[in-house]
């Protein structure tokens, strides 16, 4: 089934001769368990597509599905709402909140959604579980290194069953094998039916992919299916 799914879409930012074509009549599908990096040089419309993806950008035409549910045409609300439910976003800097403990932190979406507070920390617990890092739910964030966050981060991606995953450039702060392992948890994802859509910089990163969607200036220029191997990948790393 299809997760995430664009249709035509063109964002245009500007008018006139400042015009910027950020995607131009893009077309995306991303299926369950489909693993998808998105790369191209700077300014070639990387996070626009996420930020589209996601429903955090409004100013698009074409069409946008997420998990079954059109975007175009819904208010901030509903908009929000569907973000809560289906969509896990992982940046480069975490953005956990500091305050907040590593269960809390993973949590959150569900809070805020009021879920049930019970159901809530179980499913965080499930989530932790499900990354490996279970022992580490009642940890505050200074107490766990980078790669630990980058992972509470994937968690709370996930909690509650979510079936999209949007990693903006998610290795940036990390090193080289610490980066590895945030790529091998997001592949683990997408093997048991994660949709995940990945923007890199980096061809290494890009590996882990089931796909290779290049983008420049905007269009869709490559699609290249990947054969991943861990072992090869893990081997080269
Ligand atoms: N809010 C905005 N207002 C005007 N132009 C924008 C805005 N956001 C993005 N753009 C332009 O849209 C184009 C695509 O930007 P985008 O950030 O999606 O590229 P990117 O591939 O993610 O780049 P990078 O790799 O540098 O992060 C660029 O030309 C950028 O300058």
């Amino acid at each position: 089934m299809s997760v995430l799914q664009l249709d035509a879409v063109t964002r245009i930012y500007g008018a006139g001769a400042s015009e910027v074509r950020a995607l131009d009549d893009v077309t995306l599908t991303v299926d369950e368990g489909d693993f998808v990096a998105i790369m191209g040089p700077s300014g070639s419309g990387k996070s626009t597509l996420l930020a589209i993806a996601g429903g955090l950008d409004q100013g698009w035409t074409g069409s946008v599905t997420v998990a079954g549910h059109p975007l175009q045409g819904l208010k901030r609300d509903a908009l929000a709402r569907l973000r809560r439910r289906h969509v896990g976003y992982v940046f480069q800097d975490y953005n956990l909140v500091p305050t907040l403990n590593v269960i809390e932190n993973v949590a959150l979406p569900l809070e805020l959604d009021r879920t049930d507070p019970s159901w809530a920390r179980q499913s965080a617990r499930a989530a932790l579980k499900r990354l490996g890092i279970a022992d580490l739910a009642g940890r505050r964030l200074d107490q766990i290194s980078g790669g630990q966050r980058q992972r509470v981060a994937i968690a709370r991606a996930i909690v509650g069953d979510r079936k999209l995953v949007l990693a903006d450039e998610p290795t940036g702060a990390l090193d080289s094998a610490t980066g590895d392992d945030v790529m091998q948890r997001l592949r683990l994802l997408a093997d048991d039916g994660v949709a995940v859509v990945l923007v890199t910089h980096e061809a290494r990163h890009a590996g882990w992919a089931d796909r290779i969607v290049f983008l420049r200036d905007g269009r869709v220029v490559d699609s290249t299916r990947v054969a991943n191997d861990p072992a090869v990948l893990l081997a080269g790393a």
